[in-house]
């Protein structure tokens, strides 16, 4: 029996701009992405029959819409995979709140399977998969900190400074769908570039309005303010405080009034992911029972 672990990090969008809307909906944005130390665990085990098999400790998840056997069946149908595999996830991560984690999951178990089942598919293959899956899981397959355009799928590598975060879930939960369908939402930003978005005002385009729509986030986003610089990570509904220190982080988790979750995050420029696929041979990876 051979099985694989690795984590599946969160990630915030440091900014979120939305500069025009497609025939089919879907928005061109602009943002950077950056993971989170913070991460959910998968383990992944070979089964010699084509079965997909999940296990996860939380109900809601716990079926065959969960993006990571849909990760596993999009692989397995495409590559015409005469193997199975039997998924454990330790969900760890807020969902449903714009840190990402299931769009981690998927990529997650992409680069997985790509292992176990020896397809040696290159991660541009691996990232065009994901797209099929959400437009948040490239550049988790990719595993660098990122500038996106388009739908989020073009990714140029960058290293923003890496701080200490808050992350704030103030327990609403937002539909990234609905919210992108709202006739208010703001939709003519004025592009930036992966040169200058460091030196441009940038802002999380959604925030004026999620603030509107969900009165409780509004309060979080005007506690958290007081304590550091905060932003609203892709649709919301979480929040993040920039410190600079783990300490000064530490100090405002704190204080965080009791309706709320929150927790103390470094930011990475590189995924943990792919920093454990590099590092570790196969072997490493690998246990032979
Ligand atoms: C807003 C972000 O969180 C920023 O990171 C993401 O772009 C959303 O990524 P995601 O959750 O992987 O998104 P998907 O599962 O592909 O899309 C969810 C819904 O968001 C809307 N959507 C998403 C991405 C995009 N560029 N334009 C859109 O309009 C679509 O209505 C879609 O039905
Ligand atoms: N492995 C998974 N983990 C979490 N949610 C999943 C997973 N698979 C499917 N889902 C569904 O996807 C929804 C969104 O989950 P996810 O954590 O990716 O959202 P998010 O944090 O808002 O991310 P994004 O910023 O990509 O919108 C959940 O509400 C859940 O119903």
């Amino acid at each position: 029996m051979e099985t694989i672990v690795l984590p599946a990090p969160a990630k915030l969008n440091l900014f979120l701009h939305i500069t025009g809307r497609r025939d089919n909906g879907y928005h061109e944005l602009q943002t950077v992405f950056q993971f989170l130390d913070q991460h959910d665990v998968l383990s992944f085990t070979r089964l010699a029959g084509n079965a997909i098999e999940l296990e996860c400790a939380d109900p809601a998840l716990a079926n065959d819409e969960n993006l990571v056997v849909r990760a596993a069946r999009l692989l397995q149908t495409q590559q015409k995979v005469p193997q199975g595999v039997r998924m454990i996830l330790d969900k760890r991560l807020p969902y449903g709140g714009g840190l990402g984690g299931g769009s981690s999951d998927a990529a997650t178990t992409l680069l997985a399977l790509n292992q176990l089942w020896q397809l040696g598919l290159s991660t541009t293959q691996l990232a065009q998969f994901g797209l099929e899956l959400g437009a948040d899981v490239p550049v988790f397959v990719h595993g660098h900190a990122a500038f996106a355009e388009g739908i989020g799928e073009q990714l140029y590598p960058v290293d923003p400074p890496s701080p200490w975060y808050l992350v704030v879930d103030p327990g609403v939960h937002i539909s990234t769908a609905e919210l992108f369908r709202h006739p208010d939402l703001t939709r003519d930003c004025q592009p930036v570039s992966v040169d200058d978005w460091q030196q441009r005002a940038t802002t999380n385009v959604c925030e004026p309005l999620v603030r509107r729509l969900y009165p409780e986030v509004a309060k979080a986003l005007d506690w958290l303010v007081e304590y550091a610089p905060t932003r609203l990570t892709g649709t919301g509904a979480c929040l993040f405080g920039t410190f600079e220190s783990q300490e000064l982080a530490r100090a405002a988790l704190a204080d965080l009034p009791a309706q709320w979750r929150g927790f103390v995050a470094r930011g990475l420029n590189e995924s943990p992911v792919c920093q454990q696929l590099r590092q570790a041979s196969t072997d490493n990876l690998t246990n032979h029972d």
